[in-house]
C-alpha cells in the first residue's frame, strides 16, 4: 500500500467534532465524528450548549471537547487511519468563543502523558472551565462600550471589519473581566476555538490565526495589528500589557509551521514526530478553503444559520456586515453576513405546511418544494401586480438586528408604495416561497456592492453560487436561489454537503505543508481540484427577466426592512 502523505482537518462546531482526512489528491479517505448531545457522557447539554437565559447567557464546558478530541481519535484509528503518514494537522474552530487558559496550562499541556485521555490530564488546565458560544448575547453593555469607543459603530467596522457584535470576543472578554475579575487574573493565556485546536495538538499555546482574529473586535484589519484604543478598553480595569500577554501574538502566514505534534500523539497513536501544525481557522474561514473560490463567487451556508461568503479583494467595511482577512491569501479579504434565522425558520413554515395538510411525507421537505415551485415569484400574477414579502424571524435576528416575529407586507414596484398587511397572503402556503424568497432577497441586498458585470451586457452577479449545509440538498431552494442571486454559470452544491469546512480545514494543512514557495492556496488547490468529481450543478443561475424584477423587490424589501427596524426603535423592544 501506498504511503503518501495525510492530512488531517478537525471541525470544532457548536453541535459536533468532525475529523476529516484527505489525500494530497483532495480526496477524502476517512471521517469520524462526535456528536455532543448523543455521544457524550456527563454533560447537561443540549445542542451542544449550556445557557443562564436570565443572563442571555450561552457558554460551553471545555471538557466536552476534550472528550471530543479523545473519541475522534479513537475512532480514526478504529477505522484503520494510519497515523504514521498524517504529514499536517489543521482546523476549523467555531468562531468567537474564547477558552481561558490558567497557570499551569502550559506545563500540563508540555507534560501530556501518553497513557491518558486529554480529558483525563487538561481539565486543570483551564482558569474558566467554559467557552463562550457564539450564541449568547450576555454583552450589549460592552458593545455600546465598543461601538463609542472609535466614535461609532461606522468607525469600528472601518477599523475591526465589523461593528461590535455581541458575540465577539472582545466584548465577551471585557464583560468577563467584570464578571469573574478573580478568574480573570488567574488566566494566563485566553485562546479562541481555533487556536485551541492547534494547542491541544502541539503541546503549547498556539497563535491566533489571522483571520479568525478579526472576530473579535480587536483587530485592526488595515494595520495588520492590535488596536491600541480597543485593547486598551477591552482590557477594563486590569493592564493592557497583561490584556496582549493573554492574547499573545499574531503570524500572519495563515500556511505556518507551527511546530510538530507533541510526543503524547506519535506514542498514543503513532504519529510521525514530524507531523505538522498548521494554523486552524474558524469555521466559516475554513468553509471559503473547501474549493478554489473565486472572488467573484459566491458561498451560502444553508446550516442551522445561514452565512454568506465571499472572497474579495475589496475591503469595504459596513455596520451590516463582516469583513475578515482571508485565511490564506494576504490581499484578499472574506466578506461575510451571518443569520441566526436559517433552516430553523424554514422549518416552521414547513412543519405549518405538513399540519395544514394533514400529511407528513417520508421527505418531510417534499409538500414545502412542490408549493414553492408552484408559488408565483413573489405572489405577483403579472408584474405590475404587487409583491409580497415579509421577514421571518423565530429567533432574534443579527441582520438587521430585530427581535422575533414574523411581518408581511405588500410592496408595488411601480409606485413604491410598501403596505403591512396580511390581506392578500394565504398562510402558511404562501410563506414556503416567501421564506426562501426573504432570505436570498437579504443576501442580495447586501452583498450587491460586492459583484460585478461578468461582461456581454449581463447585470453585475456572483459568477457562481455555491450551496453547502443541510439546506444545500434542497433543489427548490437551490433554484429560487439562482432565481434570485443570479450566478451566470449555475448554482453548485458541494459533493461534501455537510463537512465543508472540516474539508477546508484539511486543504489549509495540504497547502501549508505541500506548497512551492509563494505558491498559493488558489493555485494549488485549483491544480488538483477535479470540478466534476467534487461539486455538482444543481440549478441555473441568471434567468434574464425574473433577476431583474427581483432587483426591484430589493429595492422593497430595504424600505420594508427599514419600517420594521424604525417601528421596533419606536416601540423600544429588547431585541436580544
Ligand atoms: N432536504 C432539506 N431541505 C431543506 N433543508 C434541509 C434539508 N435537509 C436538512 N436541512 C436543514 O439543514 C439544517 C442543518 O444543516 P447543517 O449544515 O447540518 O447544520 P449546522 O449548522 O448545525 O452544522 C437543518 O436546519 C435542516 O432544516
Ligand atoms: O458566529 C458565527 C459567525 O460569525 C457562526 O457562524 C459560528 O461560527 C457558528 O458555528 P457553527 O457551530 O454553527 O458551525
Amino acid at each position: 500500500m501506498s504511503q503518501s502523505p495525510l492530512y488531517i482537518g478537525f471541525d470544532l462546531s457548536t453541535q459536533q467534532l468532525k475529523g476529516l482526512v484527505v489525500n494530497s489528491d483532495l480526496k477524502v479517505v476517512y471521517i469520524a465524528k462526535f456528536d455532543f448531545d448523543a455521544d457524550s457522557t456527563g454533560f447537561p447539554i443540549k445542542k451542544g450548549v449550556l445557557t443562564n437565559e436570565a443572563e442571555h447567557e450561552v457558554f460551553a464546558p471545555v471538557a466536552l471537547w476534550l472528550q471530543a478530541m479523545d473519541t475522534v481519535l479513537d475512532s480514526l484509528r478504529k477505522q484503520g487511519l494510519d497515523f504514521s503518514r498524517v504529514k499536517g494537522i489543521s482546523g476549523a474552530g467555531q468562531q468567537h468563543g474564547s477558552v481561558y487558559w490558567g497557570n499551569e496550562a502550559e506545563n500540563l499541556l508540555r507534560s501530556l502523558d501518553a497513557s491518558k485521555s486529554l480529558q483525563d490530564q487538561l481539565p486543570a488546565a483551564f482558569s474558566h472551565p467554559y467557552s463562550p458560544n457564539w450564541q449568547d448575547s450576555s454583552t450589549q453593555k460592552e458593545c455600546d462600550e465598543f461601538d463609542a469607543a472609535l466614535g461609532g459603530q461606522e468607525q469600528l467596522a472601518q477599523a475591526t471589519g465589523s461593528k461590535a457584535h455581541h458575540r465577539f470576543t472582545g466584548p465577551q472578554i471585557l464583560r468577563f473581566t467584570r464578571k469573574h475579575p478573580e478568574v480573570y487574573s488567574r488566566t494566563a493565556r485566553i485562546s479562541l476555538v481555533s487556536s485551541f485546536i492547534a494547542s491541544l495538538f502541539l503541546g503549547q499555546i498556539a497563535p491566533f490565526d489571522i483571520s479568525d482574529v478579526c472576530g473579535m473586535n480587536l483587530w485592526n484589519i488595515k494595520k495588520g495589528a492590535y488596536d491600541e484604543q480597543i485593547l486598551k478598553l477591552c482590557s477594563g480595569k486590569f493592564e493592557l500589557n497583561d490584556l496582549k500577554q493573554k492574547l499573545g501574538e499574531v503570524p500572519e502566514d495563515g500556511g505556518l509551521h507551527l511546530g510538530s505534534v507533541h510526543p503524547y500523539y506519535t506514542q498514543r497513536y503513532g504519529f510521525s514526530p514530524d507531523c505538522t501544525v498548521i494554523p486552524a481557522t474558524g469555521d466559516n474561514p475554513a468553509t471559503i478553503l473547501a474549493l478554489p473560490l473565486r472572488p467573484s463567487d459566491a458561498m451560502v451556508s444553508l446550516g442551522t444559520s445561514t452565512t454568506f461568503l465571499m472572497s474579495t479583494p475589496s475591503y469595504m467595511p459596513d455596520p451590516a456586515t463582516h469583513f475578515f482577512n482571508h485565511p490564506t491569501t494576504a490581499g484578499l479579504y472574506m466578506f461575510m453576513l451571518c443569520y441566526k434565522n436559517g433552516g430553523l425558520a424554514r422549518e416552521y413554515v414547513r412543519d405549518a405546511i405538513n399540519d395544514s395538510l394533514k400529511d407528513t411525507p417520508a421527505q418531510p421537505w417534499a409538500n414545502f418544494d412542490k408549493i414553492a415551485l408552484e408559488s408565483q415569484p413573489l405572489g405577483q400574477k403579472s408584474s405590475t401586480d404587487s409583491m409580497k414579502m415579509g421577514l421571518f424571524f423565530p429567533r432574534p435576528e443579527i441582520v438587521p438586528n430585530l427581535p422575533s416575529g414574523q411581518w408581511r407586507f405588500t410592496y408595488n414596484p411601480e409606485t413604491g408604495d410598501l403596505q403591512e398587511t396580511t390581506s392578500g397572503w394565504t398562510a402558511p402556503h404562501d410563506e414556503a416561497r416567501a421564506i426562501v424568497e426573504s432570505q436570498f432577497l437579504s443576501l442580495r441586498l447586501r452583498s450587491r456592492g460586492l459583484t460585478s458585470s461578468p461582461g456581454n451586457g449581463l447585470p453585475a452577479q456572483p459568477r457562481r453560487v455555491y450551496l453547502v449545509g443541510g439546506g444545500s440538498k434542497n433543489e427548490a431552494i437551490a433554484k429560487i436561489a439562482g432565481e434570485i442571486l443570479g450566478g451566470v454559470e449555475g448554482v453548485y452544491k458541494l459533493d461534501i454537503g455537510d463537512n465543508a469546512c472540516a474539508l477546508g480545514a484539511a486543504y489549509k494543512a495540504v497547502w501549508g505543508m505541500e506548497r512551492a514557495p509563494g505558491q498559493t492556496f488558489e493555485n494549488l488547490i485549483g491544480q488538483r481540484w477535479q470540478e466534476e468529481q467534487f461539486i455538482e450543478k444543481i440549478a441555473d443561475g441568471y434567468q434574464k427577466g425574473v433577476f431583474e424584477q427581483y432587483g426591484k423587490a430589493v429595492d422593497g424589501f430595504e424600505k420594508m426592512e427599514d419600517y420594521v427596524v424604525q417601528q421596533v426603535l419606536a416601540k423600544g423592544i429588547e431585541t436580544v
